[in-house]
């Protein structure tokens, strides 16, 4: 199926439409511009739709380790695909390059905002993420572990606002027990 482009006049459209269906007055003064910001802010929360995780990883380079990489702690910001509403919390990524062939560490946030900056499920975000890192760089092993709130089950539902969700994906090399054991290791340490 392909996607439509970002249409603005719809989001904004679609906003009044949802102003007047929950009882608001669309034309009193407070409101007057929502359907107009929610379109701008539309274009920054989806963003992620119309960019290509590849373009995000054509730029390598080469560094003298086929040692794991490790960044931990990355925000991310998504919306969950049932309320449209957000979860957000953090990722953590781990890969071994492949050939010395790495990619810049600002890229791995970037490549978390492509698939986060969607309507997602945690699970699947979590997934993208691995597989473009084992598809577009050819890492030898990925390990991806995000950890989120998700608004939908902490401000409506079943309010469950201490909740966190965590999903992992595993890829490769990063299978083996210990390469794993030590990528989780090095997840979980505090600090310093
Ligand atoms: N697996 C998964 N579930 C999610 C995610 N985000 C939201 N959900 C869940 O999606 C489910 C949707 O359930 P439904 O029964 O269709 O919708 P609902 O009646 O609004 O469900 P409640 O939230 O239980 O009130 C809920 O259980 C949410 O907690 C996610 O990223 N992954
Ligand atoms: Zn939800």
């Amino acid at each position: 199926m392909t996607r439509g482009e970002y249409n603005e006049e719809g989001v904004r459209k679609a906003v009044r439409l949802f102003l007047e269906s929950i009882g608001e007055d669309p034309d009193r003064e407070g409101l007057l511009d929502t359907p107009d910001r929610i379109a701008r802010a539309g274009r920054e929360l989806f963003s992620g739709l119309s960019q290509d995780p590849k373009e995000v990883l054509a730029k390598r380079f080469t560094v003298d380790t086929e040692e794991m990489v490790l960044v931990r702690d990355i925000e991310l910001y998504s919306v969950c695909e049932h309320h449209l509403l957000p979860f957000h919390g953090v990722a953590h990524i781990g890969y071994i390059p492949s050939g010395h062939e790495v990619t810049g560490l600002s890229k791995l946030a970037r490549l978390v905002d492509v698939y986060a900056r969607r309507p997602q499920v945690q699970e699947r975000l979590t997934q993208q993420i691995a597989d473009a890192l084992v598809n577009e760089l050819h890492a030898k092993g990925v390990i991806v572990v995000t950890d989120c709130e998700h608004l939908c089950m902490s401000m409506r539902g079943v309010k469950k606002s201490q909740a966190r969700t965590l999903t992992s994906a595993v890829r490769g090399v990063m299978r083996e027990s210990t390469t794993r054991a030590e990528a989780m290791q090095l997840i979980l340490q505090p600090r310093g």
